[in-house]
């Protein structure tokens, strides 16, 4: 009997798979599509090879880090460029990401770049969250409510919405305080302010730079735990979807219609149950790259880019990443080229979301109504003109946002990745190896 079947090859089922084998595990992968790496993938756009999707990881647990050193990465782990990100408000105001935040709610509600975004009033307001009691909004069932009732709604508004916002692609209001946040609500009532707590949360995690990245893409992650696999012998299956996952065996389906009833000791699934009914309550996120020539950019305008209020006057995107400016790997490939990083939130049950057309990187014409959309966004978020004609190569990809209902597993299957730990890699790589680990040591 196969000691363990893993359910999906994205990250997190890749890092489990790897490390089941190498600790000496007979371990099955079955993944549903033609290929491994999931939400992690490299797309090549005007001759340069970009990630497609994940491009950096949270410094907040050294999980990431020390698999990429694992796996021979070290030397490739690069800090990006430490000017930082902006934020544009709901009425267009642009101003730098306050330094001592976290997902937007200050440490410093009177520091200069706080007042700069928020204004004295309201920076007041915020400053009463040191006078109130520290029960005053610990119970809030919402990241929304949490700062709402501490801090004041323009703090909310200005701040956590474009910064929490852009992260998890939906407002704070929908955000799960224990899931983005661990460690807020224990830190609030240790203390007795929110402010405090997020200075506390901050100086826990690791010291300089909120993230990093990899010389050459996050995707060298996938390249190194698939070619692990092959050395540890991981049965991989692909073009296989599971179809049922029991705490003992998994049921899956081949792209030639075979039907297998795969027997394990453990079953590990980085996926929602697949015998769910309904559809998850869940939104899309479509990403446009452009590659341009335009020198104006060379001095980064708005630093490493852009995190927008979803309902700023005039722009459409969300977020924008100057990919060149955040990470000098990337300018030396693009040669003097800049890659701009768009963005955009898609509604559920959106063709954005049609399963057939998700994690697919197709071609934009910069005069096409996506590329003039991007070039419109780029160009007012950036305050640089960035018209059709700078335009050297685009593409585009949709990706799901998280999905943010229960993933349902049956009782003892153990839930990795993102259902199981929320979006991201840092919670993701950490709780898979954890996940690992335990079976290892049974
Ligand atoms: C545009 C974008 C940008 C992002 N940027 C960052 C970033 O900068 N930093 C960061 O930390 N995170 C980022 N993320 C989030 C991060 O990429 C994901 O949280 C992470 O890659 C999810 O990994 P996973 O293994 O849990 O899931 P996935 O990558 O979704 O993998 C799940 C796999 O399971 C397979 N599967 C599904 N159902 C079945 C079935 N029934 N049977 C078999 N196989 C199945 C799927 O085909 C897929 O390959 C980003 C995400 C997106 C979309």
């Amino acid at each position: 009997m196969t000691d363990v079947v893993v359910v999906g090859g994205g990250v997190a089922g890749l890092v489990a798979a790897r490390d089941l084998a190498k600790g000496g595990a007979h371990v099955v992968l079955v993944e549903a599509g033609d290929r491994l790496g999931g939400m992690l993938r490299r797309h090549t756009v005007a001759g340069l090879d970009l990630d497609m999707g994940a491009e950096s990881f949270a410094t907040r647990t050294d999980a990431v880090e020390r698999l990429a050193t694992e796996l021979g990465l070290g030397n490739d782990i690069v800090s990006p460029d430490p000017r930082g990100a902006w934020l544009m408000t709901r009425d267009g105001r642009t101003a730098p990401i306050p330094q001592t935040g976290f997902l937007g709610i200050p440490g410093s509600p009177m520091a200069a770049d706080v007042l700069a975004v928020i204004g004295q009033g309201a920076a007041f307001r915020a400053q009463m969250d040191s006078l109130l009691p520290s029960p005053v909004g610990a119970r809030a069932e919402s990241l929304g409510a949490l700062v709402r009732k501490r801090m004041g709604e323009r703090v909310l508004d200005d701040l956590v919405v474009p910064v929490a916002g852009g992260v998890y692609s939906t407002h704070p209001d929908q955000l799960d305080p224990d899931r983005v946040a661990p460690g807020l609500r224990a830190a609030l009532q240790r203390e007795g302010s929110l402010a405090r707590a997020v200075l506390a949360l901050r100086s826990r995690s690791a010291a300089g730079s909120a993230v990093q990245g990899l010389r050459g893409g996050i995707v060298r992650l996938v390249d190194e735990l698939v070619a692990d696999m092959t050395t540890y012998g991981v049965d991989v299956r692909l073009g296989t979807r599971a179809t049922a996952v029991e705490r003992f065996a998994v049921d899956t389906l081949a792209a030639d219609g075979t039907r297998e009833r795969l027997p394990a000791q453990h079953v590990l699934a980085s996926t929602a149950d697949p015998a769910r009914t309904t559809l998850p309550d869940r939104t899309g996120i479509e990403l446009v790259t452009l590659v341009v020539d335009q020198p104006a950019l060379d001095d980064a305008p708005r630093g490493t880019g852009m995190l927008v209020h979803p309902d700023a006057d005039g722009v459409a995107a969300k977020a924008l990443t100057h990919a060149t400016a955040k990470w000098p790997w990337l300018a030396e490939a693009a040669g003097g080229r800049h890659v701009l990083r768009l963005s955009y939130a898609t509604r559920p049950h959106d063709e954005a979301t049609d399963p057939a057309g998700v994690a697919t990187s197709l071609p934009v014409e910069p005069d096409d109504a996506i590329g003039t959309r991007a070039t419109r966004d780029a160009s007012a978020l950036l305050g640089v003109s960035v018209t059709a004609d700078r335009v050297v190569g685009a593409a585009r990809v949709r990706w799901y946002g998280p999905d943010l209902t229960a993933a349902g597993l049956a009782e003892g299957v153990v839930g990795i990745g993102e259902t199981a730990s929320g979006r991201g890699l840092a919670g993701i790589v950490a709780a898979a190896r954890a996940s690992a680990g335990r079976i290892l040591g049974s």
